[in-house]
């Protein structure tokens, strides 16, 4: 359109024919003789729909700027934002390890609350641990943002984005689920897979390779056991199936949230990956309903031997054994760090009778649903065990993952790692014990600042349904708005740790805790609907990251300012987790 006038449009809109005339570009006679009424049809049909489109735009953006949620969320201070796009051009062509980068550069420019424009849905950013509390905190704020429905076909309405009352009365029969009793009873689990890992990395000895597909498999194989009751022994081949197609889900939902034109449903619906997500979930639903069509069958087989098994109330609870006195009464520094936004799972602790018999999750929302404790369907529970292997899976491995990376890196904090582990087992090879985990305090306070600096959710994102003030200038966040609290942010926050940016799992230490915000430190997120699987997860990755380091050093000299940080779903390296791993020499650094 370059070149016309105002006065040339309103020719054209009049009579649609004389444009090309009056641009001067080609003679008049030209036009006419070669493409006569023609032409003038042609530029009829384009133009019209032009100025209708163009119309449109123009009024949606007026009506946009009219709104409530519009004239709210340009309070906030945020880059400025084009008509009809907003500021989703800035994402435009760029690729996933570009966002973190935008992400600070935006931050630097406008702070710890940031307002962006998707289109018309407003998106604000979150980074200060006062305003994180308020959306965390809230029994209000819960429902998630509109973006987790890329989950739907997977996951359902399973815990971690259903809402309302669903969300309520699954969370309060899951919780009991995570009790410490129960997750004692997994330690043998996690022992065995751990040496079998610790096998497989054997022939990487000497080389470079990436440490997160062991993590992957490792992780997977846990989960199939503690989940659903399958084994590796057990498993056939639609166990390594299901663990393939886990990780193959994981990547295209990734893709849907970084690829724009996957986002819309139709596309991805007419896309290539549309029919693979089909194929993975048939495999994935398959295995998890044959396994519960599996357990019911032997529940009511069982049942009519008279053979019952234990209920989740008798699994958690009952007289403490005399014989189970822990150290610091089976606390860790991860309890005393967590206490501050003391969640259900804080109650776990209270009951601690010491290890009962196994059962996978499965296993105890099948048996309450049969003795009537709960009311739950197997599709629920499907939902569920399904919701339970993926936020479990790609989370711990990419934290295993990162720990292993930061020790190669660092290896005096990897010598005190490792002196620690002496102290406890010696050259031994015998597994851990539960009340080993607790004296693995240097090892833990590790763990901690890994995913401090490294949250393998980076963020997490909820849907206003009422306003929210916030701390900072007494904001008030809209109903309607899309809430991203930026966990990577808040964790590199300069006000709450001293050189945010160095790894230095000190930052643990109790006396520089003590006066540190409480939602300063969230990788579990917090408040009612905080992670689950926080205790789970911790006790896996002592285990089996003190196995590894009992038999290996890990070694890696690529620093972290080299990391490709890829973001969305599950933060990871995008360069791959690249060490090398040495034989452990079984002495303490001091006889080195
Ligand atoms: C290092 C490991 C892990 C990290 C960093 C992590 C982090 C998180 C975070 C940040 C959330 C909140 C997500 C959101 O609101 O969008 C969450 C929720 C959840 N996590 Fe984890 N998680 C980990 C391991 C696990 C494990 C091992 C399990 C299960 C075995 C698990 C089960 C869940 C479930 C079921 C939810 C949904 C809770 C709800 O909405 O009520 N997580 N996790």
């Amino acid at each position: 359109m370059r070149g016309l006038s105002i006065q040339v449009l309103a020719n054209w809109m009049a009579d649609g024919a004389a444009f090309v005339v009056q641009t001067g570009k080609m003679s008049s006679a030209s036009v006419v003789d070669v493409t006569g009424d023609q032409a003038v049809n042609t530029t009829k049909l384009l133009f019209y729909p032009l100025v209708i489109l163009a119309s449109c735009v123009w009024m949606i953006h007026r009506w946009q700027q009219q709104s409530r949620l519009y004239r709210m969320g340009n309070i906030l201070p945020g880059p400025a934002a084009v008509p009809l796009f907003g500021n989703a051009l800035m994402a435009l062509f760029k690729k996933p390890e570009q966002f973190i980068e935008i992400g600070f550069r935006i931050c630097d420019q406008y702070g710890y609350v940031v307002r962006g424009w998707l289109g018309s849905k407003l998106v604000i950013f979150l980074a200060n641990p006062e305003d994180v509390e308020v959306i965390l905190n809230s029994n209000v704020h819960i429902d998630k943002a509109s973006d987790y429905r890329y989950f739907e076909p997977w996951l359902g309405e399973g815990l971690l984005i259903s809402s309302g009352q669903k969300w309520r009365s699954h969370r309060k029969m899951i919780a009991p689920t995570f009790h410490i009793n129960i997750l004692k009873s997994f330690v043998d689990v996690f022992n065995q897979n751990s040496k079998n890992v610790v096998e497989k990395m054997r022939p990487e000895i000497g080389k470079t390779f990436d440490v997160h597909d062991h993590m992957s498999e490792v992780t997977v194989d846990i989960l199939l056991e503690t989940a659903m009751g399958i084994t590796r022994k057990t498993q056939d081949k639609s166990g390594y199936d299901y663990a393939m197609a886990v990780m193959k889900m994981c990547d295209i939902i990734h893709q849907r949230h970084y690829k724009f034109w996957l986002r819309l449903d139709f596309l991805f619906k007419i896309h290539p990956l549309y029919k693979t997500q089909q194929k993975l979930l048939d495999i994935i639903h398959g295995l998890t309903n044959k396994v519960i069509k599996l357990k019911k069958k032997m529940y009511y087989e069982n049942k009519a031997k008279g053979i019952i098994p234990p209920s989740i109330q008798e699994l958690t609870e009952g007289k403490p054994l005399s014989n189970n006195v822990l150290a610091n009464g089976g606390k860790t520094l991860s309890d005393t760090v967590f206490k501050g936004y003391r969640d259900d799972l804080d109650f776990n602790d209270e009951n601690d009778v010491g290890e009962k018999k196994r059962l996978a999750f499965l296993d105890l929302m099948l048996e309450s649903a049969q003795n009537g404790t709960n009311q739950i369907t197997d599709h629920e529970i499907k939902e569920e065990v399904d919701t339970i292997m993926f936020e479990g899976h790609d989370t711990t491995a990419a934290g295993s993952s990162f720990v292993l990376c930061l020790l190669g890196l660092h290896q005096d904090v990897q010598a005190r790692v490792y002196d620690e582990l002496y102290e406890i087992f010696g050259d031994s090879d015998r597994p851990a014990t539960f009340n080993d985990t607790l004296q693995m305090k240097y090892l833990e306070r590790v763990i901690l600042e890994t995913l401090r600096l490294y949250p393998p959710v980076p963020i997490i994102a909820r849907e206003l349904k009422k306003d929210a003030k916030i701390a900072t200038h007494g904001y008030v966040l809209p109903a309607g708005a899309t809430v991203v609290v930026a966990t990577y942010g808040v964790h590199r926050h300069p006000k709450h740790y001293k050189d945010p940016d160095t790894f230095n799992p000190d930052n643990f230490l109790p006396e520089n805790m003590q006066n540190r915000h409480y939602y300063s430190y969230i990788p579990f997120s917090a408040g009612p609907r905080s992670c689950v699987g926080r205790k789970y997860a911790l006790l896996k990755l002592k285990i089996l990251l003190s196995t590894i380091l009992r038999n290996y050093k890990s070694v890696s000299e690529i620093p972290e300012k080299d990391y490709k940080l890829t973001s969305d779903i599950i933060l990871k390296r995008l360069d791959g987790f690249r060490i090398k791993i040495e034989p452990r020499v079984r002495v303490p650094s001091t006889a080195a």
